[in-house]
């Protein structure tokens, strides 16, 4: 099982194309989208998370081994992602394999990460980079991660947890504070996510972008082209 943590504020092609990317290349099942409630990091999500896993679940439909996963939704406080793992470590056993995906620049900051030393106890650890993707780790985490990389994706099967694997996948110019100003601007996001979120925002008036009513047809939805 693999999990990709997010805050999916929202969804977009920069999330969705390296999930389908990773699903080939290490030969996963299944990649479950995990939407933090309260993510720990940054500020408060500017949409609540039922809406940003509802958006989710638009954004998975039809795309076969992508799952949206709740269970940081009913979590008070922080969503720390070694609570994650433990909760889903105590489902599935202490056998299976469990991946936790994160991009590379998360990857810098894990030492700021709640328990990050145990995180490797409960996961793999899969970095997802990208062209370009080339600062130096910190001395220490540098070091930790040395003791742990495997470069075989076979090697994340063969035991339930323990190693660090980077993965390469194709660099998307797409980022959700980037849609965030894009739609406050009142500038359609078409394109950088599935259609059907699209229109789902669109409609309901997010990020500031002004409300489109359903009378409008898709192709019209910019209201500066009405
Ligand atoms: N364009 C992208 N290509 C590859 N991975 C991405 C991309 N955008 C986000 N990710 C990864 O997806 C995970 C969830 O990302 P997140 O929900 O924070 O989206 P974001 O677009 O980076 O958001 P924001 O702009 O609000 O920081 C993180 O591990 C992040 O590194
Ligand atoms: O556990 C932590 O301390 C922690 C700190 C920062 C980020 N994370 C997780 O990393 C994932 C990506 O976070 P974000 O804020 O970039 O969307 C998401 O699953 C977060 O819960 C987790």
């Amino acid at each position: 099982m693999a999990l990709l943590g997010g805050t999916f504020d929202p969804v977009h092609y920069g999330h969705l194309r390296p999930a389908v990317e990773l699903l080939e290349a290490l030969c996963l099942a299944e990649i479950r989208l995990v939407p933090g409630h309260v993510p720990p990091h940054r500020p408060q999500p500017r949409l609540d998370a039922p809406a940003r896993a509802g958006l989710l679940d638009t954004a998975v439909a039809g795309i076969p081994g992508l799952v949206v996963d709740r269970c940081e939704l009913d979590r008070p406080g922080p969503s720390y992602t070694v609570d994650t793992l433990e909760h889903l470590r105590r489902s599935l056993g202490d056998q299976r394999p469990l991946c936790f995906i994160m991009g590379w620049d998360a990857f810098r900051g894990l030492m700021r990460w709640h328990q990050w030393q145990r995180l490797a106890a409960l996961a793999h650890l899969v970095v997802v980079t990208r062209g370009g993707d080339t600062q130096a780790l910190a001395p220490a985490l540098d070091e930790w991660m040395r003791a742990r990389r495997v470069r075989d994706p076979a090697a994340l099967r063969a035991s339930p947890s323990g190693h660090v694997l980077f993965q390469a996948v194709s660099r998307l110019e797409i980022s959700a504070t980037g849609i965030r100003r894009c739609l406050a601007l009142g500038y359609s996001a078409q394109g950088l996510m599935p259609d059907a979120v699209w229109h789902e925002l669109a409609l309901r008036g997010c990020y500031g972008y002004p409300q489109i009513s359903r009378a409008i047809t898709p192709g019209r939805l910019n209201p500066r082209h009405v």
